[in-house]
């Protein structure tokens, strides 16, 4: 199988840590929509959306998606991908989505424990567990309509990897 995988989910689900490691396991290549998008416009999330308001973001990143979106590829990509439907049809469409799930208690200790505020700027302007909540109550549903398969991403890094690569093992098989 050489179709890309797509990794979805909240902000701190682990898409980029697990994507990398998912990387190695099965022998692709790993890209970062948020990385290369910063690359090309030399500006960090947080500078985008100061220029650009969220909307020059999310387009900004529909192009990076199309763009970076190669066979034998791993893409983690950002929490709001699933925002437009052009991006969740795209990837639905070109590959495999695997939805990275975890509550919110995790998510937001995650997030408080590495914030990395350049590329998450605030999206809501509140404390983190309420915009955590928040957001993914709002998103949960496209996440899991978009997703081909949902892993439990609240598990070590090790366990994750293993559940897609089972996921995926067993979607092969049927
Ligand atoms: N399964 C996991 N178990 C423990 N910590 C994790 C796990 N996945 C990610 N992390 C940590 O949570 C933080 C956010 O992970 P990251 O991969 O950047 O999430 P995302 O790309 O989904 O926003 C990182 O510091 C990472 O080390
Ligand atoms: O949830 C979101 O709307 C966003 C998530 C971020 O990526 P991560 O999910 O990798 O943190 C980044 O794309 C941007 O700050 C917007
Ligand atoms: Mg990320």
């Amino acid at each position: 199988m050489t179709q890309p995988i797509f990794l979805i989910g909240a902000r701190g689900c682990g898409k980029t840590t697990i994507g990398q490691r998912l990387t190695h396991a099965c022998d692709f290549h790993f890209v970062d929509t948020d990385q290369v998008l910063q690359q090309r416009a030399g500006m960090t999330v947080a500078d985008i959306v100061v220029r650009e308001g969220w909307a020059g973001f999310r387009a900004r990143e529909t192009q990076t998606l199309q763009f970076v979106t190669q066979p034998a590829t791993v893409v983690a990509t950002g929490g709001g991908i699933i925002l437009a439907e052009v991006n969740r049809d795209f990837m639905r469409q070109n590959g495999v989505v695997i939805y990275l799930n975890a509550p919110v208690s995790v998510l937001a200790d995650r997030l408080e424990a590495f914030p990395e505020a350049s590329q998450r700027p605030t999206l809501t302007g509140k404390p983190i567990t309420e915009e955590v909540a928040d957001i993914l109550a709002q998103r949960d549903a496209l996440y899991r309509q978009t997703a081909h398969h949902i892993v439990d991403a609240s598990a070590c890094p090790d366990d994750v990897v293993e559940q897609i690569l089972t996921e995926l093992r067993l979607a092969r098989a049927s």
